[in-house]
């Protein structure tokens, strides 16, 4: 489903990434762990198209990403930080984002659907953004990254700024998102985390050094 062939990175005339190659199977859970400035980060960014390698291909589906258009290809790989942002005053303001940004009508039904799945309930709808906790944040915010129906769900240490109970609730809304099918790219630090994983890709000083099924 997705193809990257040899991709370099560079920040100045550093080399952050250097000849990665691998592909990612659909209903694949991918984890990248790694040292810290490793280039795990970069690397999601540049399959989530908010960063230009310097050399290399990716292709989605059988097509590079060259030959999409910006908003169809980030419709189909969305992204979920570290920090969970929420953008405005209420959650259901900011579930609702997704589609405003599209110039559509949000998808009730399909937002009430999801709730459950990200260990939600109805009650968060109308809460304001900034009182609830970071847990619920990253969870509204996971809810938000699946409303467009991503193909490719890429996760960025989305745990790392939780306590160990909100970490268990995202991980088992992960393993779930997993088992119904969905294509999952998720970087992480957590040793236990690596184990609900179908691979491991290892990366060191921006190479891939092991990659584990
Ligand atoms: N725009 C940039 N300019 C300069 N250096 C950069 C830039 N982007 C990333 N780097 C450097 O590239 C290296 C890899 O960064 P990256 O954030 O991808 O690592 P990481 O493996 O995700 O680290 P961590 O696990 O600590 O989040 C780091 O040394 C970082 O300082």
């Amino acid at each position: 489903m997705l193809e990257l062939n040899d991709i370099s990175y560079m920040a100045g005339n550093r080399t952050i990434l250097q000849g990665i190659s691998f592909n990612v199977r659909k209903g694949e859970l991918l984890m990248v762990s790694g040292p810290s400035g490793s280039g795990k980060s970069t690397l999601l960014r540049i399959i989530g198209d908010q960063l230009s390698p310097a050399s290399g291909s990716i292709r989605l589906n059988g097509r590079s990403i060259l030959e999409y258009r910006p908003e169809e290809y980030r419709q189909k790989v969305s992204y979920v930080f570290q920090t969970p942002t929420l953008f405005m005053d209420t959650v259901i303001e900011d579930l609702e984002f997704p589609y405003r940004i599209r110039s559509a009508a949000p998808d009730m039904e399909r937002i009430r659907e999801l709730l459950p799945e990200v260990g939600l309930t109805e009650e968060i709808l109308q809460k304001e953004s900034r009182v609830i906790s970071g847990g619920e944040k990253q969870r509204v915010a996971l809810l938000r990254s699946l409303l467009i129906a991503p193909d490719i769900l890429l996760l960025d240490e989305v745990t790392a700024s939780l306590d160990r109970e909100n970490a268990r609730m995202i991980e088992n809304t992960v393993k779930c998102l997993s088992a119904r099918g969905m294509t999952i790219i998720w970087v992480t630090h957590d040793p236990d985390q690596l184990e609900l994983s179908d691979r491991v890709l290892r990366i060191r000083d921006g190479k891939v050094v092991e990659s584990i099924a």
